[in-house]
C-alpha cells in the first residue's frame, strides 16, 4: 500500500500567538511538493508536526489514514524520513558511518550494521551518485555533498515519504540544479517528497505541486503553473515581479 501522510485542519500556537490555523495539505508517494511561505509564517513548524516531533493543539496528523498521535515511534520512521540542513556534524563521521544510521529505526540500536545493512547503504550512495565519499569524514564534505549524505541516511531509512526543510538552503547555484534533478528523480521513483523552500522558481521549475503559506493556512495548493504566479508572490513576499521574470527563462 503506498504510504500518506496528512496535516488535516492542524492548528499551533506559540505563546498564546496562532501559528497555524486549519492547515490542510496532504503528501502521497510520487509527489514533489514545494511549502512556499515567508519568513516566520511556520513552515518549520508545519513540517515538525507532519514530522510527528510536536503534537499539533488542533485537529490531527494522519499517517497512512491513522491518526500520527499514539503511533509508535519506529513504525512513523519507517514511513516518513527527515533530511535536515547540511549543518556540520561535531565529529568527523565518516559518510558510511553517517548514512548507516538511517538503519537504526529498522534494525535497533545495538549491534553492529549487518551485512545488509551494509549492502543498503553502499547501494543508496551509489543511488545519489556519491559513492565515491563512503570513506571520507562527513566533516570534510562540502554543503552539496552533505546534503546528498543526509538524503541518502533518509534513503538508508527506507521511509518512502521525505520532509526536507530547506534543501537548497546554502547550495551553489549548479548543486542546487543537480539536488532538483535528484530530487524529481526519487519522486519518479516513487518517493513523496515534501519540502520547503524560498525559491519560488525553482519550486515553479521541479514540483509536481506547489503549496502556499499564509496566515497560518495553505491558501493555494495545486500544479506550480497555476500556483506560482505574480499575485501569488505579491501574497506571499509583498513584491510585485514583472511577468518576463517569473516564467524563469534562461538566456541559451
Ligand atoms: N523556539 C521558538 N520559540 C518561540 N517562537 C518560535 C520558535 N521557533 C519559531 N518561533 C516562531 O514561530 C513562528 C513560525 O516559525 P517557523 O520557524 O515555523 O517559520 P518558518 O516559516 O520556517 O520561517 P523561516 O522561513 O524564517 O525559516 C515564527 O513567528 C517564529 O518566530
Amino acid at each position: 500500500m503506498a504510504d500518506t501522510l496528512a496535516g488535516c485542519g492542524v492548528c499551533y500556537r506559540r505563546q498564546g500567538r496562532s501559528v497555524l490555523n486549519g492547515v490542510d495539505l496532504k503528501l502521497c508517494q510520487g509527489d514533489l511538493v514545494s511549502l512556499l511561505g515567508a519568513n516566520g509564517a511556520g513552515k518549520t513548524t508545519l513540517l515538525r508536526l507532519l514530522l510527528g516531533f510536536e503534537a499539533p493543539h488542533g485537529g490531527e496528523v494522519r499517517l497512512n489514514g491513522a491518526a500520527m498521535a499514539g503511533q509508535n515511534r519506529r513504525r512513523i520512521a519507517r514511513a516518513v524520513a527527515y533530511v535536515p540542513q547540511a549543518h556540520a556534524a561535531p565529529f568527523p563521521y565518516r559518510v558510511d558511518e553517517v548514512v548507516a544510521l538511517g538503519r537504526l529505526p529498522r534494525s535497533g540500536l545495538f549491534g553492529p550494521p549487518s551485512q545488509h545493512d551494509r549492502a543498503l547503504v553502499a547501494a543508496t550512495l551509489e543511488r545519489l551518485g556519491i559513492a565515491h565519499l563512503a570513506t571520507r569524514p562527513y566533516t570534510a564534505l562540502s554543503g552539496g555533498e552533505r546534503q546528498l549524505a543526509l538524503i541518502a541516511r533518509a534513503l538508508a531509512q527506507e521511509a518512502r515519504l521525505l520532509i526536507m526543510d530547506e534543501p537548497l538552503s546554502g547550495l551553489d547555484y549548479g548543486n542546487q540544479i543537480r539536488l532538483l534533478d535528484q530530487l524529481g528523480r526519487l519522486a519518479a521513483d516513487g518517493f513523496g517528497i515534501l519540502m520547503t523552500t524560498h525559491h519560488p522558481d525553482h519550486a515553479a521549475n521541479c514540483s509536481t505541486r506547489v503549496a502556499v503559506l499564509i496566515d497560518g493556512r495553505i491558501e493555494r495548493d495545486g500544479p506550480p503553473a497555476e500556483v506560482v504566479t505574480i499575485d501569488t508572490i505579491h501574497r506571499l513576499y509583498g513584491v510585485r515581479v514583472p511577468q518576463d521574470r517569473l516564467r524563469f527563462r534562461l538566456a541559451p
